[in-house]
């Protein structure tokens, strides 16, 4: 029997994504024993500065490939969004699996939507998309920076240092914790993040065995809007520290893409929608698309989500 090591993250939402991942894994195989690394990654250990100062989402990411390219460990479950779109040499992604809801979630302390929350409240996010799309729809509240992981963020909302905080519905749903939701921000008003609520699971390419495990787990569906969000999101030069956010889904045999791209300063942003039936090709023209309407003025090197 061979047993499967998989590398994660030690965060409790971390810890869910990839038990998730295991179980379903269990579902499609037999002969095959899994075993968990628990890894602590630089992401984890720097929650005193907006990720987009340090280096971003890929710090979270570095570690766990450091531990399949050694092979110390054979597979690795992460969260889409925090994936970089460069894998290291001889990683790929072998599974994204049915994805969750892909909404921004808002919990306020009064119960009151995001539209109901009194002039100056304070709102807390550190992702500049997220900062972006509130300043946009809401212009008089006070946007401030807020890190840590789903339980942290929670609790600095209940001591009061926020009137009301966003954070992705799937966390929240996969930790058991939709009842703290107030709102569901809709996908059209508040574009997601490229890949938010989907997984990714990571693995050595050459490594036939796990490749043919993760193919089994992989949701068609989920691929091909990761796919095209993906490919508007490096038509963008990959990196850069701009509020972006891409969202797709099937419409028929067809998939349809939204788009949000804000100027760094947040005086200037876009969106836009297009569909087709290539995920790649559809990825890349919303992009060209994004650029001859301004986006190419503000790119910047990094990312921030
Ligand atoms: N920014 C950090 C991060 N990276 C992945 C998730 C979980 C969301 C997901 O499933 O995509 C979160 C928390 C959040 O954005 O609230």
């Amino acid at each position: 029997m061979r047993t499967l090591r998989v590398a994660t993250r030690r965060s409790a939402l971390a810890l869910t994504q990839t038990n998730y991942v295991v179980e379903r894994l269990k579902q499609v195989t037999r002969g095959v024993d899994f075993e968990l690394v628990p890894i602590r990654t630089r992401g984890d250990e720097i929650v005193d500065r907006a990720l987009s100062e340090v280096g971003g989402k890929g710090l979270f990411v570095a570690d766990i490939e450091e531990a399949l390219a050694t092979g110390r460990a054979d597979l690795a479950v992460h969260s889409l969004k925090d994936v970089p779109f460069e894998l290291r040499d001889g990683l790929t992604i072998g599974a994204v699996p049915r994805r969750e809801d892909p909404r921004d979630a808002l919990i306020s302390r009064t119960g009151q939507g995001l539209f109901d929350l009194p002039p100056g409240a304070r709102v807390g996010t550190s992702s500049l998309r997220r900062q972006a799309a509130l300043r946009r729809l809401r212009p008089d509240l006070v946007v401030a920076t807020l890190r840590g992981n789903v339980d942290t963020r929670l609790r600095r909302l209940e001591e009061g240092q926020f009137d009301a905080i966003v954070l992705a519905a799937s966390g929240l749903h996969r930790l058991g914790l939709s009842d703290r939701i107030t709102e569901y921000l809709p996908v059209d008003r508040f574009v997601p993040a490229v890949g938010q609520g989907a997984l990714a699971v990571e693995c050595r390419a050459e490594d036939d065995e796990v490749m043919q495990c993760l193919a089994a787990i992989a949701d068609p569906d989920a691929t091909r809007a990761v796919e095209a969000e993906r490919a508007f999101l490096s038509r963008l030069e990959g990196g850069c520290q701009v509020p972006i956010g891409a969202y797709a889904e099937p419409v028929g045999r067809d998939l349809r893409l939204l788009a949000f791209v804000a100027d760094p300063s947040g005086s200037h942003c876009l969106q836009l929608e297009r569909t087709a039936a290539d995920a790649r090709a559809l990825g890349i023209a919303l992009a060209e698309e994004a650029l001859r309407q301004g986006a190419a003025d503000w790119l910047r090197p990094g990312r921030g989500d």
